[in-house]
């Protein structure tokens, strides 16, 4: 288990903190880190990587402080930062075994078998230039697990990745979860959904909720309707309540809006989607720009 202890990041040059006092204990499985752009994800996850030294707090893992002692937690991670470049003309299976001579991996064999794990072993003698953005982070995410590691922390792996290889992404994530910690940031609220066994949504650097995509929607239930109005009420209504939903049609606006009690005659309620129930979390979050592809 990995447990952060009041966990605060102060950046020099800044009067905000860009994580302040952050308390989670993250276990085996997916952790999903949500925020949006600025909220501190990037700061979090490289004061859990230990490239960057938190201000004051402390980090644990298996009862080691590891900020003292960052070695100790060095040995067992596997970290892809957000901005990951490939060496273009090394195809993937000599960029693999580059990294692994560099930490030390003796297997011969290692490398062909992570090709395999993320499905790149048909695309081994390719260039890594000539790789799509999914096929580059799935070969980072290859690179982060060589050292066989027990916790892996992701920063941003979707960005810019088309619905496949998201859905391809994520499907590793999910099977590297089912054994280790995993941490993974995201802006987009569908890639929480079906990947991460918990969510902590982080806004102005501090965790304003923690929980599994199930009890936050459970707990949003009661609080979502649906509702067709006329087109001219659209305006209004947009400014008085959480819309989440507007689909134009022939006899009006069908729209679904979050409110926890019936904001229009005749709404009635309906199942919350991970989305809605993150808009009905709190009054921050429905201005934080949260999308959902
Ligand atoms: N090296 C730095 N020096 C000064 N301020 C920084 C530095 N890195 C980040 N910040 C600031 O800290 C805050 C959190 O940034 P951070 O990159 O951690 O957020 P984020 O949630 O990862 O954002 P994004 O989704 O845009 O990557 C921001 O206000 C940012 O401007």
């Amino acid at each position: 288990m990995l447990i952060l202890e009041n966990l605060s990041k102060c950046y020099k040059s800044s009067q905000q903190p860009a994580v302040a006092g952050v308390f989670l204990e993250i276990k085996t499985g997916v952790l999903g880190l949500l925020g949006s752009n600025g909220a501190g994800k990037t700061t979090l996850l490289q004061m859990l990587a230990t490239v960057t030294p938190p201000t004051s707090g402390r980090i644990f893992f298996r009862d080691v402080d590891v900020v003292a002692q960052p070695d100790f937690l060095r040995q067992k991670l596997g970290y892809l930062p957000q901005n990951f470049g490939v060496y273009s003309s090394l195809t993937a299976l000599e960029f693999l075994s580059y990294f692994a001579a560099l930490k030390g991996i003796s297997s011969r064999n290692r490398p062909m078998e992570l090709l395999e794990l993320v499905n790149l072993h048909d695309v081994s003698h390719r260039p890594a230039g000539t790789f799509s953005g999914g096929m580059k982070q799935r070969l980072g995410i290859a690179v982060a697990l060589l050292n066989e590691p027990e916790v892996l922390i992701v920063d941003e792996p979707t960005a810019g990745l088309d619905p496949e290889e998201r859905n391809r992404f994520k499907s590793i994530l999910s099977r590297i979860g089912s054994e280790r910690i995993v941490v993974f940031s995201t802006h987009i609220v569908s890639d929480i959904e079906t990947v991460a066994s918990e969510v902590a949504v982080l806004h102005k650097g501090r965790i304003i909720e923690c929980a599994s995509p199930e009890v936050l929607i459970d707990r949003a239930r009661g609080q979502v309707w649906q509702a067709v109005i006329p087109s001219q009420q659209l305006p209004e209504v947009q400014t008085r309540y959480k819309v989440s939903s507007v689909v134009q049609k022939a006899e009006g606006v069908h729209l679904r809006l979050v409110c926890p009690q019936k904001p229009l005659e005749d709404a009635h309620l309906v199942e919350p989607t991970l989305e809605e129930a993150f808009l009905a979390i709190n009054e921050p979050l429905a201005s934080t720009g949260y999308v959902s592809i």
